[in-house]
């Protein structure tokens, strides 16, 4: 009928039209939200420091988070320690049996079997402790494997988070309080054996082995070893030079964000920090997608030592293939690329030491062994791969770091952040 009007599909019609404004303005929302996200990968081999890396991030971007998971980290630096210890009695152990065939002339004193056996047994308490604490720290996930054995942190990344502490929030909530019970045995075991394990620490056979290169441990061992007496202090609270020394290999991808402030506008920055070991790789490729960008870390200190997951392969070449891959990776064309030639400070101290580069590296030749020629030489390397197998366009930034020293990488996360931002901003316009 002319002039009646239907209220009921009007209100309809209303209806329909206010629903897709708003999933409109939902949607640019979401658009919006997405170009602020600023999505970070942090790539590169075990051990290439990149955990480390998200520590000092977290310094800078958010310190109160790492000063409230100060207590969690306690357990942690007491299995570096007393891991560092058992691989000291596995090694001597091996060593003395065989000293007779050294063919150098290191003086091997016959009394020095019977000092170290001695030191051995006070501290096999500690030894025994060393699995379950594994264990207790990754919540039960142990993966075994190369010389020393290799902890992974799954279970301990979960619980250990920006707004909750392990084990002292967990006990003090009465949750599973099983937790945390052999990280307190460890403590009392080394308030007791803190003087036998300086004594091993101090012991002529230990230094003569390490001189030798006989003994081999991780790198921040030493670290632990040295501070046995403040670790061993009862109200010890892992300082920030312990946290970012300790070695704790990371399990598939863990994500950590903050709010960052570029510009007067704010950002998410989120950070993936993901397994370096070779079995580990395959689960990068899903965050390639929507990576900004690309920090990628290679330890050039690394060119006289092998894989732990495959001994025949030198660690600078499996650094160089797998940055040959990033830079060839098709889903990784428009984010920024940053490289950072790390552990320079192991570098300068291996070179100073008389450690030879050509004798692993053939092709370094008769170049001087000096540590500008061969920082140099390997950022030549790293750089003429960018350039074959990368995108023209794509600018690469390369920084040498020495990521324990907290000064100079809080300065390069600064000039970081902004490459990376302008980059985004860039492409942000291309795609609005
Ligand atoms: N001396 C020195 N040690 C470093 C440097 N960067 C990292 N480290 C140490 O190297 C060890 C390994 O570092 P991580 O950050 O755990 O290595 P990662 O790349 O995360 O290793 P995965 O998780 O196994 O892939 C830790 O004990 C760090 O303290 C550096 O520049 N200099
Ligand atoms: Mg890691």
């Amino acid at each position: 009928m002319p002039g009646v009007v239907d209220l009921d599909q009007a209100r309809r019609v209303s209806k329909a039209i206010d629903d897709d404004i708003k999933r409109e303005k939902d949607l640019r929302k979401k658009r919006q939200k997405q170009r602020r996200d600023v999505k970070v990968m942090l790539l590169g081999q075990a051990e290439s420091g990149k955990s480390t890396l998200q520590k000092q991030f977290q310094l800078f971007h958010a310190s109160p988070t790492l000063d409230r998971e100060r207590p969690s980290w306690r357990p942690i630096v007491y299995f570096n320690a007393i891991k560092a210890v058992r691989t000291i009695l596995d090694e001597l152990d091996w060593d003395f049996t065989t000293s007779t065939n050294l063919e150098d002339e290191t003086y091997i004193d016959p009394s020095w079997s019977l000092q170290i056996s001695r030191i051995r047994h006070k501290l096999l308490p500690l030894i025994t402790i060393e699995d379950s604490l594994a264990s207790e720290l990754s919540g039960g996930v142990t993966v075994a494997g190369g010389r020393s054995g290799v902890f992974v942190r799954a279970g301990w990344q979960s619980v250990v988070t920006p707004t909750r502490s392990w084990p002292v929030a967990d006990m003090q909530a009465g949750i599973n309080s099983s937790q945390g019970v052999v990280a307190t045995m460890a403590s009392r075991l080394l308030v007791d054996l803190q003087y036998d394990i300086a004594e091993l620490w101090q012991h002529p056979a230990v230094k003569t082995f390490l001189r030798m290169r006989r003994l081999r441990l991780e790198e921040s061992a030493a670290f632990f070893l040295d501070e046995i007496h403040r670790l061993a202090e009862p109200d010890y609270l892992p300082t920030t030079d312990d946290i970012l020394h300790v070695r704790l290999q990371t399990l598939g991808v863990t994500e950590h964000s903050f709010d960052i402030n570029f510009g007067g506008n704010h950002y998410t920055w989120i950070l993936y920090d993901v397994g370096g070991s070779r079995g580990q790789r395959h689960a990068w490729v899903p965050y390639f997608d929507d990576a900004s960008a690309i920090i990628f870390l290679a330890p050039i200190s690394a060119f006289d030592q092998y894989l732990e997951e495959d001994p025949r392969t030198n660690r600078i070449h499996d650094s160089l293939q797998l940055f040959t891959a990033t830079c060839s990776n098709k889903l990784l064309r428009n984010s920024s690329m940053v490289l950072m030639l790390n552990k320079t400070d192991i570098l300068k101290r291996k070179l100073q030491s008389g450690v030879m580069v050509k004798k692993y590296i053939t092709s370094y030749g008769e170049r001087e062994n000096r540590y500008e020629e061969v920082a140099e030489y390997f950022r030549v390397h790293f750089l003429q791969i960018h350039k074959r197998k990368g995108v023209q366009k794509q600018e690469l930034y390369i920084h040498f770091t020495s990521m324990l020293d907290t000064r100079a990488t809080q300065k390069i996360i600064v000039d970081i952040n902004e490459a990376i931002i302008k980059t985004f901003l860039g492409q942000s316009m291309l795609v609005s």
